[in-house]
């Protein structure tokens, strides 16, 4: 790259909430936009920053990555090292928004003041942080939304918070819930937060808080792919007005940037359910920006793979381990970062693997407090694990990515976070699926009933308070033998397939990522 080129690269700031679920999918997308040229400076939280410079060296300077670079700085949160208040979301929202808008404001400052740096043309957050977009809109910055959940959840939350479907009420709180272009979905199949008597207000307010503001963005990224949610996407895109809905993907047309503008009316009457009140100007709103679905970002393939943002380090063993066992024969268990089990269904799980009688890889993450119990597992348990080494192996984080292609994974026993869903389907990996809340309920119906890779659990939160250990194994054997588990493990294999047709050269995602950073380049022109 010569000297006129270096220094015309345009500097795109990414701003992440603080949480592996949230971090991983922006950071594949930030080097993914490395790649094709821009000046990536990656943010979020100080206290997880060192969390994240512990577990992986190379973050701690500038990287180059194909012709465009990769650098992180982090803000603090204003909190003490050990403040226990990061672990309540309903403190850590406000205070995030009052020490982030700060930093950004500084930042885009210093940056266009400064001949030295890189002026911000663009700015890209991921969930639960929307006051970023504010922020980019005050400074007169382009901004962009990453969707870290599926098209499905997304279309789900955006119903609801435009009263564009009827909700579970509390008169009639068992009721199924029809959305176009989604199978009807029972009660406990929608994102738990939108129960009416879910105890997760905070979270249901930052999840929703995101769709007051989303047409000041001029895109909405997701980290999904046409080919596995087709309709979803054409129904989401069909509530905006048709000059947009008939941009085809990957096509941006000078409109489309003119859409703050752009009012739409809400489709159906309210139902007394929908947080009333609480959203109180959504008569006539303007809605979104349109939704293009960049993923399964991680698949892309950006020729840097040491650039990593575990909270924790990886177990190197675990590839090792799995090296020594014939394909598809392990299965591998985990529930994310977030997810932690009870000791009761801690026991159910374990003795249930060890009754199913395979090899397991078990990546039990590590506490986030002092508080949080990390022995929950039975000694016994732990014994037999012990003496076993050969047939199962613990740890506490894993190379998740790595561990879910390696050929000898048979089958993933997952709480269907997303990124753990588009993780299992790009690798091609049938699961054994274990939600507990919010969006993994309605991720794990698509794995079982629509793209047909898995089998449930548990379906209900009943199920869940109840999990046996019979239920386990015998869950495990489906997936893992027999005809229905060979057809579990062909679909597996298709929706593998067309994760890398989605990415390769001309894919339909390659193509909007393309046409995404044309269009980073065109608005930081005008
Ligand atoms: O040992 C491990 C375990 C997990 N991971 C990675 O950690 C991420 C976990 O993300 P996800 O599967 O989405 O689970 P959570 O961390 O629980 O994510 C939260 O955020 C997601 C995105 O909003 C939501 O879909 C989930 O429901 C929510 O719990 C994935 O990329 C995994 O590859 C590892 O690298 N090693």
């Amino acid at each position: 790259m010569d000297s006129s080129q270096e220094e015309s690269k345009l500097h795109v700031l990414m701003v992440s909430f603080p949480g592996q679920g949230h971090i991983n999918p922006l950071l594949r997308l930030a080097k993914c936009l490395a790649s094709k040229g821009l000046s990536i400076t990656f943010t979020t939280t100080a206290n997880v920053g060192k969390m994240l410079e512990n577990s992986n060296k190379s973050i701690t300077e500038t990287t180059a990555i194909g012709s465009g670079d990769l650098r992180f700085e982090f803000f603090s949160d204003g909190w003490e090292d050990d403040d226990p208040r990061r672990h309540d979301l309903g403190l850590l929202v406000p205070q995030i928004e009052s020490s982030g808008r700060d930093f950004i404001t500084r930042f885009i400052t210093q940056h266009a003041q400064d001949h030295n740096r890189r002026p911000v043309s663009c700015i890209i957050n991921n969930a639960f942080i929307p006051w970023v977009v504010d922020v980019a809109t005050e400074h007169g910055i382009p901004s962009a939304v990453l969707w870290v959940q599926s098209i499905a959840v997304y279309s789900v939350y955006y119903h609801y918070f435009h009263k564009l479907a009827s909700f579970p009420t509390p008169e009639d709180h068992h009721a199924s819930t029809k959305i176009p272009g989604l199978p009807p979905l029972d009660f406990d199949e929608i994102p738990s937060f939108l129960h009416p008597s879910s105890p997760y207000v905070s979270l249901q307010n930052a999840i929703l808080e995101q769709f007051k503001n989303l047409s000041k963005a001029f895109r909405v990224l997701v980290d999904s792919f046409d080919e596995l949610e087709h309709e979803q996407i054409k129904i989401v895109s069909s509530n905006l007005p048709a000059s947009i809905t008939t941009t085809p993907l990957g096509q941006f047309h000078e409109q489309d940037l003119e859409r703050s503008e752009i009012k739409c009316t809400r489709l159906l009457a309210p139902s007394s359910s929908n947080a009333e009140g609480a959203f109180e100007d959504n008569k006539t709103s303007t809605l979104s920006a349109p939704i293009t679905p960049v993923g399964p970002l991680i698949k892309f393939s950006t020729g840097n793979e040491a650039v990593r943002a575990d909270m924790w380090s990886a177990a190197d063993e675990c590839l090792t381990w799995l090296d020594s066992h014939p394909p598809s024969s392990v299965v591998y268990v985990s529930f994310g970062s977030v997810v932690s089990l009870s000791e009761e269904q801690l026991a159910e799980m374990a003795f249930g693997l060890l009754d199913a009688g395979v090899p397991f890889l078990w990546s039990f993450r590590p506490p986030f407090t002092k508080h949080e119990s990390h022995s929950g597992l039975p000694e016994e348990f732990l014994e037999h694990v012990n003496h076993y080494k050969k047939k199962c192996l613990i740890v506490k984080w894993a190379p998740q990515d790595h561990v879910l292609a390696h050929p000898s994974v048979a089958c993933f026993v997952t709480h269907c976070g997303w990124n753990s869903t588009l993780e299992s389907l790009s690798s091609g990996v049938p699961v054994v699926a274990f939600p507990q809340w919010g969006d993994q309920v309605t991720d794990a119906k698509f794995l079982a009933d629509v793209f047909g890779v898995g089998v449930r659990l548990v379906r209900s939160c009943e199920d869940l308070k109840n999990l046996s250990r019979g239920d386990v194994e015998r869950c495990i054997r489906e997936v893992t033998s027999g005809e229905k588990a060979e057809e579990m493990r062909k679909n597996a294999l298709k929706w593998r397939k067309a994760a890398e047709d989605a990415v390769a050269p001309g894919g339909s995602s390659d193509r909007n990522v393309e046409a995404f950073v044309d269009e980073i380049k065109s608005l930081a022109r005008k």
